[in-house]
């Protein structure tokens, strides 16, 4: 069966990611894309790499011109998902790549995003180990999916299996990010012109970006211990990509060697996160162009601390790749339809 997709959000990068994935899913066929200021644009004016799909054409978002498709994407600014989702058939698939259904916690999303909280949507992290088992079962029947956040997802990833196994004190955990700037979307502002970007390393979001409660909503499916989290995003000048270091000083009593077989235990048969050996490290170079998430860990035994690092591609693993991973799931599809575990080089 070939399940019908439209794509709201088409003319943004975490929309052309996912056009870009979809082209070469055998079971999922791009019937509709829609966008904002670039509607009434053939779809290759915005994304000439997309020459595939040269017969679409930009068309105005509404709940109309979404509705009647298997399933619907939506890469679409903060604050626009619910109320097109609610105008749209239980029967369809819909699949949030932005934040709006991602928290659990109402009054986590008024602190961070200072707007009114909208309910919670199972979410698309299938490797996300949770008090019952992994998250990809509670994908199994969903008909509603929040795709994770992109430095949420390398964050979480990175340091879930220490702190699942109590190897590390949670109360002061430091993430410390360098993330490409094509996670902050194609209409980025001038803050972030090429001659601003190239040759600096710029921070923001410095002590409160809005992952955190993400993040640590994620954690707390396997822990009931406080957590603490501090996060500093770095943005350099690399189109694409996130290297998470994540540092937490080892529990009191804990042996270091049990460090690498508890990590290497908590992806056991996931082909989309991968620990590497003892003494390797990840690179963003590895990832790009991959739904992969490749972790590397090391202890500082002087420090007394565990530093976890994650890499991927923000719009593969991070955003357009977990968004179709989840709709596979929840199609019941093979989970690695239309996604490669390997990226491109050099
Ligand atoms: N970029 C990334 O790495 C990640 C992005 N995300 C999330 O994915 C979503 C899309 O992000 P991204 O692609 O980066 O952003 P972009 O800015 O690149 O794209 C935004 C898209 O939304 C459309 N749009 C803008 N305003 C409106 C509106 N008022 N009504 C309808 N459509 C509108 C734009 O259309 P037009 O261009 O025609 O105006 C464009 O298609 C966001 O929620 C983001 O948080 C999540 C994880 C990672
Ligand atoms: C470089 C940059 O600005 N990156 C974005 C991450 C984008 C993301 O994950 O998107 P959501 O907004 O959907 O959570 C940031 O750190 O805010």
């Amino acid at each position: 069966m070939v399940y019908s997709v439209a794509v709201a959000g088409a003319s943004g990068y975490a929309g052309g990611e996912l056009l870009r994935l979809l082209a070469a899913h055998p079971e999922l066929e791009v019937a509709t894309v829609t966008a904002h200021s670039r509607a009434g644009e053939p779809l290759v004016n915005v994304h000439p790499h997309l020459r595939s799909l040269s017969h679409l054409g930009l068309m105005e978002t509404s709940a109309e011109r979404l509705a009647g498709h298997d399933v619907v994407f939506l890469a679409l600014p903060h604050g626009h998902s619910a109320e097109l989702a609610e105008q749209l058939g239980e029967d369809t698939l819909v699949i949030d790549c932005g934040a709006d259904h991602r928290l659990e916690d109402p009054q986590d999303w008024v602190d961070y995003y200072g707007t009114e909280a909208v309910p919670a949507w199972p979410y698309g992290m299938p490797e996300l180990e949770t008090a019952d088992g992994k998250q990809r079962r509670s994908l199994r029947s969903a008909n509603r999916i929040a795709v994770p956040g992109c430095n949420a997802t390398a964050v979480t990833l990175a340091m879930i299996p220490g702190i699942e196994a109590g190897l590390v004190d949670t109360q002061h955990i430091v993430a410390t990010l360098a993330v490409g700037p094509s996670g902050a979307g194609r209409t980025a502002k001038t803050n972030l012109l090429a001659a601003e970007l190239m040759g600096n390393a710029r921070p923001y979001s410095v002590a409160g970006h809005r992952h955190i409660p993400e993040i640590k909503q994620n954690w707390r499916t396997v822990t009931d211990a406080e957590i603490g989290l501090t996060m500093t995003p770095v943005l350099v000048p690399m189109s694409r990509g996130i290297l998470a270091t994540v540092v937490a000083p080892l529990a009191e009593g804990v042996a270091a060697e049990r460090v690498d077989s508890i990590w290497r235990g908590a992806f056991d048969g996931e082909d989309f996160v991968t620990v590497l050996p003892k003494g390797q490290v990840p690179q963003v170079s590895d990832v790009v162009g991959s739904n992969q998430a490749l972790i590397g860990v090391a202890v500082d035994e002087r420090a007394g601390t565990v530093i976890a690092m994650c890499a991927i591609d923000n719009l593969g693993k991070g955003t357009a790749g977990a968004a179709v991973q989840s709709a596979n799931i929840a199609l019941g599809l093979d989970e690695h339809l239309g996604l490669s575990a390997d990226g491109i080089a050099p």
